[in-house]
């Protein structure tokens, strides 16, 4: 795989993206209450917590989508620029597919980059080969199926070389052969030096593919550290009952 993360100014494992404490507020609601995260780079942390716990809202707060009332977000140590943004890629649940062929979305989505030319013929090349999706390259992207479709959005979003990688429950809606499909992109994209931020509600995704696991409450982080010891001996109350399946209706 094309070597896109060599970036000699960044040591595996230094703080990539922060946020600190991050206020969102909607009608009144503290949406996001103070939310502190590190991220450091090359490690996949996974996003849970209940469903309207914050996960989507935070993740878009990340990438620079929402600007939160309070708080920051830094890149590297500094502010949030457009150019870092250019940095990230997001995959959404339902991916945003243009109406266009596979590689039509590949080409659109790398020349508003400015990567033409020879560039950007070997760029969507590895990323058709990568989803597997090389047959299909002039077929229109919208009558894949759901699987073929988030394949294409993964390598799309690949395809520029992104750091970072977020992931909105990128497997909800689809069936465990698509979705390990799905996992094994993104893994390849991590063994390739890409640092990965997924929310998932699913817990046996959150085993295979979590390094580190950040857990939401009500806008607030509940827990953080090592997926292991979050999922084997989770010290708050919320993940206990989570991993219970019960419902938590505590602080
Ligand atoms: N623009 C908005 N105005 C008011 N409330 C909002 C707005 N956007 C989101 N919310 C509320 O904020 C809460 C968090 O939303 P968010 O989508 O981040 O939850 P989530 O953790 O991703 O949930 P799910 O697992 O169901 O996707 C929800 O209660 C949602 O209804």
């Amino acid at each position: 795989m094309r070597d896109f993360h060599t970036h000699p100014e960044l040591e595996l494992g230094d703080k990539l993206l922060e946020a600190r404490d991050i206020v969102l507020m909607r009608g009144g609601k503290r949406l996001l209450d103070g939310v502190d995260l590190s991220l450091p780079a090359g490690r996949r942390t996974v996003i849970m917590g209940a469903n309207g716990a914050g996960k989507s809202l935070l993740l878009r707060v990340l990438h620079g989508l929402i600007a939160p009332d309070a708080g920051q977000v830094l890149w590297h140590g500094a502010p949030l620029s457009a150019e870092a943004r250019q940095a990230q890629s997001m995959v959404l649940q339902r991916p945003v597919l243009l109406r266009r062929s596979v590689l039509g979305n590949l080409r659109f989505a790398l020349s508003v980059r400015g990567i033409r030319g020879k560039e950007r013929a070997a760029r969507e090349a590895e990323a058709l080969d990568r989803a597997g999706l090389s047959e299909f390259a002039r077929r229109p992207a919208r009558v894949l199926s759901g699987g073929e479709q988030q394949r294409l959005a993964v390598a799309r979003a690949l395809s520029t070389a992104p750091r970072m990688l977020l992931l909105d429950e990128p497997t909800a809606s689809l069936d465990p052969a698509a979705t390990r499909q799905i996992e094994s992109q993104i893994n390849a994209a991590h063994g390739a030096g890409v640092t990965v931020v997924m929310v998932t509600h699913d817990h046996g995704q959150a085993r295979r593919m979590a390094d580190d696991i950040l857990f939401l409450h009500r806008g607030r982080v509940a827990e953080a550290g090592p997926a292991q010891q979050v999922l084997t001996a989770p010290r708050s109350a919320a993940v206990a009952a989570w991993l219970d399946g019960r419902f938590y209706d505590g602080p």
